[in-house]
């Protein structure tokens, strides 16, 4: 298990040399398997990113796309993470990727859980996962504190879990037990609030700082 933690002189580095990084390792994967998978995050810090990746010279025909986890609101609404990923990653090359979207415009999450973990599972385990944490670090839809957490860290639970404990609108997220099996996995985090944050949380239980249970094998991504 290694934690390997990457510090970038800016953002525009970061985000190239992650690019390199992701693209590189679902390429490699390619050569000796029919499809990859790629699950990645919404929120406001990937942007540029996904804009960099969408133009990757990678296989994206055989490349199954999907999120961490995403708001139960429709893809059109400015809090979709769809619709983050509509206009910034599956697009150039990347628009012939398989985009598994993760709200199924049913009228509450719950109601899509048997779909969508029918859906995910010939997608794990995911070749390549990248997460995001929040300043409270939560990571995919997995909150401090929140009822469903308990749940979706068990190793035993479904691959996808609806959460109704936040505020704002209801969500739909990926546990541990689909998650915490990629083979490749990054968190990406910039500023130093998130970098005092991803500090705290390695000395806190996973109940606590989700993003806990991802600091195994993985690689950290860091910018001011
Ligand atoms: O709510 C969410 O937040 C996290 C972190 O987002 P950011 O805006 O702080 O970059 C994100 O990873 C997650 O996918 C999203 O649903």
């Amino acid at each position: 298990m290694t934690l390997e933690f990457i510090e970038y002189p800016d953002r525009e580095m970061l985000f190239l040399s992650l690019t390199d990084r992701l693209a590189g390792q679902l390429s490699q994967h390619l050569r000796v398997n029919d499809s990859a998978s790629l699950c990645v995050p919404g929120g406001t810090t990937p942007a540029p990113l996904y804009d960099y990746l969408s133009g990757s010279e990678v296989d994206w025909p055989r490349v199954a796309v999907l999120l961490n986890d995403e708001r139960w609101v429709d893809g059109e609404h400015l809090r979709s993470n769809g619709r983050l990923l509509r206009r910034h990653l599956l697009k150039d090359k990347a628009a012939a990727a398989r985009y598994i979207d993760l709200y199924t415009g049913d009228e509450r999450p719950e109601d899509a859980v048997p779909a969508l973990a029918e859906a995910i599972a010939p997608h794990l385990p995911l070749t390549v996962l990248l997460l995001g944490m929040g300043t409270d670090m939560h990571t995919a839809s997995l909150f401090p504190a929140a009822s469903e957490t308990v749940l979706a860290l068990a190793p035993d639970a479904p691959p996808v879990m609806a959460v109704n404990s936040v505020k704002d609108e209801p969500r739909i997220t990926l546990t541990a037990s689909a998650l915490r099996g990629a083979i490749n996995t990054h968190l990406l985090i910039a500023g130093a609030d998130k970098r005092e944050a991803f500090e705290r949380a390695q000395g806190l239980d996973p109940t606590e700082a989700p993003i806990r249970a991802f600091l195994g094998d993985i690689t950290v991504h860091w910018a001011e």
